[in-house]
């Protein structure tokens, strides 16, 4: 679907170009679900509702009000009892007509905190393992896009590594490659710099920012983090124990506001409500 150039010599020097226009799908995320989790002596009730529109939506909040497990109900890795979701116009769920469709059918890349990527397995290996057929080898155009991604994402050079024998930005940055091999619709995003030091934390910041542009993907991303949700927020979603507390266009606010003037209060709201 996209063409990286060849000629690039690094991915900090790779230039992608979308060979159609942007996708034209509305680029709204709605979700209304209503469900409990439960653990031994323990139960959580998410009751997650909200319409997201742009391309880039942090999902905010204390830690444990809901953000990942709303994350993994997008995915398709936690079914809620109730409710509806629907993604840039396609319905993932809806309980009321018995639509659930699987997580391996919604075309989404994810990378969560700690990148699980397969330890056995080199850097070519886990980018490529989505694309690969049970027997045989990788078809030649998925050979070549791996090729692409190592490039753009600086990983050609490690391409035999496992993921002992690299840093943790390059685990990042393999990850990173993988979630994007099988061209997914949306790219979710838990919490992916948590494991960096502060300088790396910057570069991969600005990194990702790029190759998402590049590429035009939506994303949803978990944070609590005040600059990753300065960086890429273009609409919030505010999580307070289990609910949404307010949904904004984060970017107009950005305007006329400081990361602090707008998220402050959102805290305090949250930890109001546990309370
Ligand atoms: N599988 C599970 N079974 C039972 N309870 C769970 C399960 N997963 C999460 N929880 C609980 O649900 C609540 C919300 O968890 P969730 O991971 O969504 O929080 P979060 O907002 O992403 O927090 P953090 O920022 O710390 O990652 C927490 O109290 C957590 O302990």
């Amino acid at each position: 679907m996209f063409v990286i150039s060849r000629t690039a010599s690094s991915h900090s020097e790779a230039s992608m170009h979308p060979r159609t226009a942007p996708k034209a799908t509305a680029r709204t995320i709605s979700c209304d679900i209503d469900t409990r989790v439960t653990a031994p002596g323990a139960e959580f009730r998410l009751q997650a509702r909200f319409e997201a529109p742009g391309r880039r939506i942090a999902l905010f909040g204390p830690s444990g009000s809901g953000k990942s497990l709303t994350l993994m109900a997008l995915a398709g890795l936690l079914k809620p009892q109730r409710g509806r979701i629907e993604v840039c116009g396609r319905t993932f769920l809806d309980t009321a007509s018995g639509v659930n469709v699987q997580a391996r059918r919604r075309n989404i890349g994810m990378l969560f905190q700690d990148y699980a990527l397969f330890p056995h397995l080199t850097v070519r290996d886990n980018v490529s393992f989505a694309l690969k057929p049970i027997f045989g080898p990788l078809k030649a155009a998925h050979r070549e896009r791996v090729d692409e991604l190592l490039e753009l994402c600086g990983l050609t050079a490690l391409e035999g590594r496992r993921p002992a024998q690299i840093s943790g930005g390059q685990r990042q940055r393999t990850a990173l490659a993988r979630a994007l091999a099988p061209s997914p619709d949306l790219l979710l995003l838990d919490e992916p710099f948590t494991a960096l030091d502060q300088p790396l934390r910057e570069r991969m910041r600005a990194e990702l920012f790029d190759i998402l542009e590049r590429f035009d993907i939506p994303m949803v991303m978990v944070s609590h983090d005040l600059e990753d949700v300065d960086h890429f927020a273009q609409t919030l979603v505010a999580f307070g124990h289990g609910r949404v507390l307010s949904v904004i266009d984060y970017e107009a606010r950005r305007k006329s506001e400081s990361p602090r003037q707008i998220l402050d209060p959102l805290f305090l709201a949250a930890q109001t409500q546990a309370g």
